[in-house]
């Protein structure tokens, strides 16, 4: 097992990661994370006790560092990590559309990079995590980071090429599905359902469904067709839903997502 691990950021996903382990059984000390802002780190020190770093003893400290920060803002972080990096250390990025040849061209020659694209259902030890080897990774490296990932979810490993539609399907996925409960607890509304009523209706119907997907083993449309009854009232919904072009909305806007994870890679091809 890895000793000591930082987490460089520790915004929504890297504060995710760090509490995930914390449950899971790792020693708070050998977990410490860096942050722009005082007042975030302190936040994070008081509610778990992890110990806020600076980026050189998050290099001299760590045995794997992970990258949690806005794609945007890699380029400082990457200047402050090169000079203080040892040639072991695990570098393990979550950054959506940053390709590991960048890690490998601004850090020491031969470090270990690992790309992964995990979720925000993190938070409650549900994340789906996909995770593709740099260069210089060897399946040690894979097996250190799908260990400390499977703590708070499911783990695959993807061909780094696969990792753009990956970000465009899990990484964004539980936004999706956030936004079509949002828009099922609005129609309750416009049926006249008090919010409270209609908001536990449909999170219940959306657990329950996720569940039987999970469970089940059974493909989607045949859990779908066992709603919709012959004249009934799900197959009048599904009609509508067709003629608004949601099921094409869905491709279009899971394109667009990918497109965006490609775009933020290239802005650092020549970094
Ligand atoms: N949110 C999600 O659903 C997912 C996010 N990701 C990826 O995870 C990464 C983090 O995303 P998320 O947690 O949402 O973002 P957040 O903005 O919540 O977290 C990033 C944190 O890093 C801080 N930060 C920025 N630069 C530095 C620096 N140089 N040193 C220390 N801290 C710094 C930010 O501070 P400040 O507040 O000042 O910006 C912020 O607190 C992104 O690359 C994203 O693509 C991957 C999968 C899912
Ligand atoms: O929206 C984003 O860019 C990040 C990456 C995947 C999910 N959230």
């Amino acid at each position: 097992m890895t000793n000591a691990i930082a987490v460089l950021g520790a915004g929504k996903i890297g504060e995710a990661l760090l509490s995930g382990l914390l449950t899971g059984g790792r020693r708070v000390d050998d977990l410490m994370f860096t942050e722009r802002h005082p007042e975030r780190a302190a936040e994070l020190t008081t509610r778990y006790g992890f110990r806020a770093v600076d980026v050189p003893t998050a290099a001299r400290a760590a045995d794997v560092i992970v990258v949690a920060v806005k794609p945007q803002d890699i380029e400082p972080l990457l200047d402050d990590l090169a000079p203080n990096l040892d040639r072991g250390t695990l570098v393990v990025s979550l950054c959506a559309g940053l390709p590991t040849a960048l890690y490998e061209r601004r850090l020491p020659e031969g470090v270990p990079v690992v790309r992964v694209m995990p979720n925000t259902p993190m938070v409650v030890g549900e994340a789906m995590s996909a995770i593709s080897p740099g260069r210089h990774a060897t399946g040690d490296h894979l097996s250190i980071v799908e260990e400390l990932l499977s703590v708070v979810g499911m783990v695959v490993r993807v061909p780094e090429s696969q990792q753009d539609a990956v970000t465009a399907l899990s990484g964004s996925g539980p936004a999706y599905f956030f936004y079509l409960v949002e828009a099922m607890i609005d129609a309750g509304i416009l049926l006249g359902l008090p919010r409270a009523v209609a908001e536990k209706l449909i999170i219940q119907s959306a657990v329950g469904a996720a569940t039987m997907l999970a469970k089940t083993g059974e493909h989607p449309v045949t859990l779908r067709e066992a709603v919709t009854s012959p004249a009934g009232t799900t197959i009048m919904a599904i009609r509508e839903l067709e003629k608004h072009g949601v099921r094409a909305a869905l491709l279009a806007a899971i394109e667009a997502a990918r497109d965006r994870s490609q775009e933020l890679g290239r802005q650092h091809e020549d970094g």
